[in-house]
């Protein structure tokens, strides 16, 4: 029998189990589901003839630069554009707090997604890793069952090939359900995934562990015994497993009465060496028995004879000899209690992994992860961790609930935004991300650089918060990119404020620093320095070198001289200030803005009020060439000048006020002037056959001015008419006329309806930018328009593409998407502060029933 509420990606259910405690709202599919529609990433074959001979040139030079990097320094290049990964419609909820590493677990199950190394990702489903339950009855086993859906050609020993019509998942990040109805046993089993990512926790969000708690339903009117086994790999799945020197040990941890006990497998090697851990908790009426080591590329036949035996493990006292070189070794913990007649009992069981420090590719500098300031950092904390999260998790998800309870239990808002919201936080974990810790004995020149004395707060904030970053994308390795945070960073401003402000610092240091090293760009060729003395860089670098010590790792086009960097961080600085009200923030970055601010005003090349843009791409959309005074970035000037005259206002600065109040009144008008044709902006002023093409972002400003709080009333900088007839019109073409209204907004629309293909990027959807739209469209009161745009976004990625947990920077109407796993759609929360902030303006109820203002 279907469940009633059951949606495409449940149609193969055949199960009744609804389970225990799964949340109602989330992304649920049958463990038997299969994604009709299968996409490629972009290639260089999918390039319009046009565009390959606009970048012919790009094409040399990139390959020239790959080549050096990948096959004579043997490095990953920030993105390798000759091989992108390939789309893998199976990924769920990833595992782990925030900076410590991930591993990712497919909805099936599967462990399938390792981020140890940071930054680094492997794609390798590490087949040992599995549960498997053993269920008994007076004395005997009556099923052993791994809960795997897979037939794999090792561990042929074991019982596998679970069918997954009796199976499904449940994501609400960051916690997962699986339920399992064991065919012909009437016993559910609920699986819940528990990592600790809490908001504005800035201790246990920082922990490298996951939990799994197992709720046993048994139906039945007799007891019956449950084993659950937990088997892992010593190793990620990649050659490393075979190094040789990898060993096992159990081990026990007690502590205020309460015990885990588990394995230890110790992954020994030259660089980044951990400890991976996994355990379970021990009590009364639950048992935990080992299984220390066994070959996972053989039979398995041992451990299952042990398992099927008596529904316990061994327990062999002692570690595991050193593998020898070729040979792979894992362990298996197993949990195992009596859950009585129509009963139900729970299995607590962890995992832990155990870094605390870090080399990146470079090796120049060990960084010690965020936890070691509350865990061991000799490598010797996974059991302490385990018995941490095995002891905790109940807080947790106290906390978890507590956030999350209200958006939840508002039924004006739709099941899929709920989705939508927290499963894209998953990338704030799982970008690559890193935390880290200063170094104790770290002065202050280290950090500022020869230039960044003047930053009062800097080493307080990062000595308090430790050091923030996380990758534009997993393909795309350059730390913070700015231009994209800019989008992402409403996430981390409301649920980690302080991890906003240190990674502002760090961008600060930046901008006031200079890295005069010569260097070719690719787009066009030219040789320009890396790092200019007061412009926001791109990125702060790439893992595989040394990030904040080495930035703009980008080197496509000469960043310095785009004309959206500077102004982001403008936006962001305010923006930062208006939501913590840090004033000690304010005035440290009040000179740093008024310095990138200098550097913009020579974009304003005839003096109008306005900046030009390059007649190159530069600005975020860097294949989408703009010439002259432009909707996109002409409406984050004339917004960052509007703040800057604010944030003057605050500090009581009058002589920079007036500069900005006059820049801004000839800048509006110039703005209105050149763009503004009656219905919406123009892309840019240069007359050009695409100038009148309707872009998607073009009210990128008005959404930062509506998320402080401005863009009204005496802070006007946009006619309200003109704001929403532009919003209007995009909703028409951009998302009504494009794949029938379902799939968000193409970035470019030629004004009679069919997508501008002037350049790869415009006939591009950026899942990203419609999440900000819709976010704009909310602020503007066009919240049924809002919903509808962004909305063929979620479906398209989550629903139709399988590309849950690795939402894309873009996709197209047909066959393609670039970049997986990428960091610009977290502005969904910029969505949800348009909401909050809505709430909070409607006038008070008169009748006493009216409950919410979030009526979409
Ligand atoms: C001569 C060949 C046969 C054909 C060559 C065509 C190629 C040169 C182009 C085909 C696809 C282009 C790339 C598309 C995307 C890119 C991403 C970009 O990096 C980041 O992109 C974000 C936008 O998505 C941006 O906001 C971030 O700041 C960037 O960090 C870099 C350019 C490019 C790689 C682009 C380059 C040209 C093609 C490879």
């Amino acid at each position: 029998m279907a469940m009633a509420d059951a949606g495409p990606l449940m149609r193969r259910y055949e199960g009744a189990a609804r389970g225990r405690g799964v949340a109602a709202a989330g992304w649920r599919l049958c463990l038997a589901h299969r994604f009709e529609e299968r996409r490629q990433p972009y290639c260089a074959s999918d390039v319009p003839l046009a565009d390959v001979l606009r970048h012919v040139g790009l094409g040399l030079r990139y390959f020239r630069w790959w080549y050096k990097k990948t096959r004579l320094e043997k490095k990953y290049p920030f993105i390798d554009l000759l091989s992108a990964i390939p789309l893998q419609q199976i990924y769920g909820c990833p595992l782990g707090g925030i900076g410590g590493g991930t591993i990712t677990r497919g909805w099936r199950g599967e462990f399938c997604r390792w981020q140890l190394n940071p930054g680094i990702y492997h794609y390798e489903t590490v087949i040992a890793d599995q549960f498997t339950v053993c269920l008994r009855r007076k004395g005997q086993t009556v099923y052993q069952q791994v809960l795997s859906v897979e037939k794999p050609s090792t561990l042929q020993g074991w019982n596998w090939g679970y069918c997954g019509r009796y199976a499904f998942y449940h994501a609400l990040y960051p916690r997962a359900w699986t339920v399992y109805e064991l065919p012909g046993q009437n016993v559910v089993l609920t699986c819940r995934q528990v990592s600790p990512v809490i908001p504005h926790d800035y201790q246990d969000s920082s922990l490298p562990v996951g939990v799994f708690i197992w709720e046993v339903e048994n139906g039945n009117d007799e007891d019956v015994d449950v084993s659950i086994m937990f088997s892992l790999q010593n190793g990620t799945g990649t050659k490393e497993d075979k190094r040789g020197g990898h060993w096992n040990e159990p081990f026990t941890f007690e502590k205020e009465g309460k015990q885990v006990a588990g394995v230890l497998l110790h992954h020994c090697t030259e660089v980044n060496p951990f400890t991976l851990a996994i355990s379970a908790r021990e009590k009364a009426g639950t048992g935990v028995t080992h299984f220390t080591a066994f070959n996972p590329t053989g039979s398995g036949k041992e451990v299952w004879q042990d398992l099927l035996q008596d529904g316990r493990l061994d327990s062999p006292a002692g570690r595991s000899t050193p593998t020898e070189k070729g040979e792979v070794v894992a362990a298996a913990v197993c949990a195992s209690c009596t859950v009585p007649a129509r009963g139900h009992r729970t299995l607590k069981l962890a995992l832990a992994w155990d870094m605390p420090c870090v080399h990146f590719g470079s090796k120049e500098k060990l960084h010690l992860r965020r936890y070691t300031r509350y865990f061991s950092s000799k490598g010797d904390a996974a059991p302490a961790l385990s018995h941490y999260a095995l002891t905790r998790y109940e807080e947790w998800e106290k906390k978890i609930d507590a956030w999350q309870k209200p958006i939840l239990e508002n039924s004006h808002l739709p099941p899929w935004y709920k989705s939508a919201l927290f499963n894209e936080l998953y990338f704030l974990t799982d970008g690559g991300t890193i935390w880290v810790e200063l170094p104790p004995d770290c002065c202050a020149e280290d950090v500022q650089g020869p230039a960044g004395a003047g930053l009062s707060q800097l080493l307080p904030v990062l000595r308090e918060y430790g050091r923030f970053a996380y990758l534009e994308g997993q393909e795309y390795r350059m730390y913070n990119t700015y231009d994209v945070h800019f989008y992402a960073s409403f996430a981390l401003i409301m649920l980690w404020p302080k991890l906003q402000i240190s990674l502002q610092y760090d961008i600060a240091v930046t901008v006031v620093n200079e890295d005069v090293q010569p260097r070719q760009y690719l787009m066009r060729g030219q040789t320009a320095q890396v790092k200019l003395k007061n412009v926001v860089p791109h990125d702060i670098g790439e893992p595989d070198d040394e990030p904040w010590q080495r930035v703009n790792a980008y080197l496509i086009h000469d960043t310095a001289s785009w004309k959206d960097l500077n102004l982001k961080f403008v936006l962001q600085v305010y923006r930062d200030y208006y939501l913590t009200h840090d004033s000690l923030y304010l005035r440290d970055m009040w000179p740093v803005c008024q310095a990138v601010m200098e550097s913009e005003l020579k974009f304003d090349t005839d003096n109008d009020g306005l900046i030009e843009n390059g007649g190159f791409a530069d600005q975020t959309y860097d294949a989408w060439v703009v010439t002259g005074a432009s909707a996109y970035c002409g409406g984050l000037w004339l917004a960052a000048v509007c703040m800057m005259c604010k944030m003057a206002d605050v500090l009581g600065d009058g002589e920079t006020l007036r500069k900005y109040t006059a820049i801004l009144q000839k800048g509006k008008e110039a703005f209105e002037r050149l763009l503004w044709n009656g219905k919406y902006y123009n892309y840019d002023s240069s007359e050009s056959v695409t100038s009148s093409s309707i872009m998607s972002d073009q009210c990128a400003g008005q959404w930062f001015l509506g998320a402080c709080g401005l863009g009204q009333g005496q802070f006007e900088v946009f006619p309200k008419s003109h704001v929403v007839s532009a919003l209007k019109t995009i909703f028409e073409k951009n998302v009504m006329g494009f794949a029938g209204g379902t799939m968000g907004a193409v970035n470019g629309m030629t004004p009679d309806g069919v997508p501008d293909t002037s350049s790869i990027q415009s006939n591009e959807v950026w899942i990203g930018v419609v999440y900000a739209l819709a976010a704009t469209m909310i602020q503007e009161g066009l919240v049924q328009e809002g919903f509808h745009t962004a909305e063929g976004c979620y479906r398209t990625v989550w629903e139709r593409l399988g590309m849950a947990f690795q939402t894309p920077e873009a996709y197209c109407e047909k066959k393609v998407f670039r970049s997986l796993a990428y960091m610009r759609p977290l502005s969904i929360w910029s969505m949800q502060l348009a909401l909050e902030s809505r709430a909070s303006q409607a006038p008070a109820p008169t009748e006493p029933t009216q409950a919410n203002s979030l009526n979409p």
